[in-house]
């Protein structure tokens, strides 16, 4: 059987792991460029980890600047089947107040084609299946993490994932209430998108820190409060991690494996071998 390693992207507050052993810090090269930092293995518990802080440290980039090909690659070269994303995200809904924790299982799109969401392309063609963007397996995981780490834990609700780095107009967060969405952040669509192509298993921990801008009865939303929330909530996100890994394990029985199966429709022999070269990583199973 195959080690199963864990990967974990923090978000904003999360720039580092507590509680690894038999650390390293690795540099990637990736054909996609540089990933946001370097990549922290070790141990939790008995599970080889891999860390990756997905604005860098220090926070240095924005949503829009943040290599998501580079880090999703960067996890897949190093051996990782599961990611674990770790988010701020601004409440949609009166009845997930800042501090709860929210598994998102949909996401509605409204980034601007800034940022590179997809490994294809280069005279290689393939349509991912995303109707379930997330891993169902891996999302259960966290929902029961998080009730065991003791906190008040949404199961689903859609991620409406905006460009950025401004925060919404209100009239944009009255519109996205109506949709119905759960919750609203700048980066974690991308990642599904990049990991469902590199048949990475992936699944959010998102913490509320803030009710945007739609309510009457709380301020606007602003850096400060969102890292205030987020100092007082790290502890607890660190502790969900903790349990998932504990749960994780054995080979992956998820379609997340084998996702890209079927999504190749450039003809084999039409494939350049630059991008042949450049993807074997992602689909050179399938070529
Ligand atoms: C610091 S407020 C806005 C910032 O926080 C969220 O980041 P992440 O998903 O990496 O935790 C949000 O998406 C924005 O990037
Ligand atoms: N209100 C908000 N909008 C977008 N991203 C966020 N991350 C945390 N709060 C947010």
């Amino acid at each position: 059987m195959t080690e199963q390693i864990v990967g974990v992207i923090g978000g904003s507050g999360l720039y580092e792991m507590e509680g690894l052993t038999d650390i390293q810090r690795v540099t990637v090269d990736t054909p996609f460029g540089a990933p946001s930092d370097e990549f922290v293995t070790g141990m939790l518990d008995g599970v080889r980890m891999v860390f990756l802080p997905r604005h860098g440290r220090g926070h240095r980039l924005l949503p829009s600047e943040v290599n998501y090909r580079a880090n999703i690659y960067g996890m897949k070269k190093l051996g990782v089947e599961r990611i674990i994303s770790v988010s701020a995200v601004g409440s949609m809904k009166e009845d997930i107040p800042p501090g709860d924790i929210v598994i998102p299982d949909q996401f509605i799109d409204r980034t601007k084609g800034v940022r590179k969401d997809t490994f294809f392309g280069d005279g290689v063609v393939a349509h991912a299946g995303f109707a379930d963007p997330v891993c169902g397996s891996l999302s259960d995981i966290l929902y029961t993490a998080a009730r065991a780490a003791g906190a008040t834990v949404h199961k689903g609700g859609t991620y409406v994932c905006m460009e950025g780095p401004a925060f919404s107009t209100r009239a944009e967060s009255l519109l996205y209430r109506s949709f119905g969405v759960s919750v609203i952040g700048m980066t974690n669509l991308t990642e599904a998108k990049l990991a469902r192509e590199a048949e990475i298993c992936y699944g959010t921990i998102a913490l509320s820190t803030d009710y945007d801008c739609w309510h009457e009865h709380h301020d606007d939303v602003t850096v400060d409060a969102i890292v205030a929330i987020i100092k007082q909530n790290v502890a607890m996100a660190k502790n969900i991690i903790r349990h998932a890994v504990a749960e994780i394990g054995g080979e992956r029985s998820c379609s997340c494996a084998t996702a890209m199966q079927f999504s190749i429709i450039t003809e084999k022999s039409h494939i350049p071998e630059g991008t042949r070269q450049k993807l074997d990583l992602i689909i050179g199973k399938y070529l």
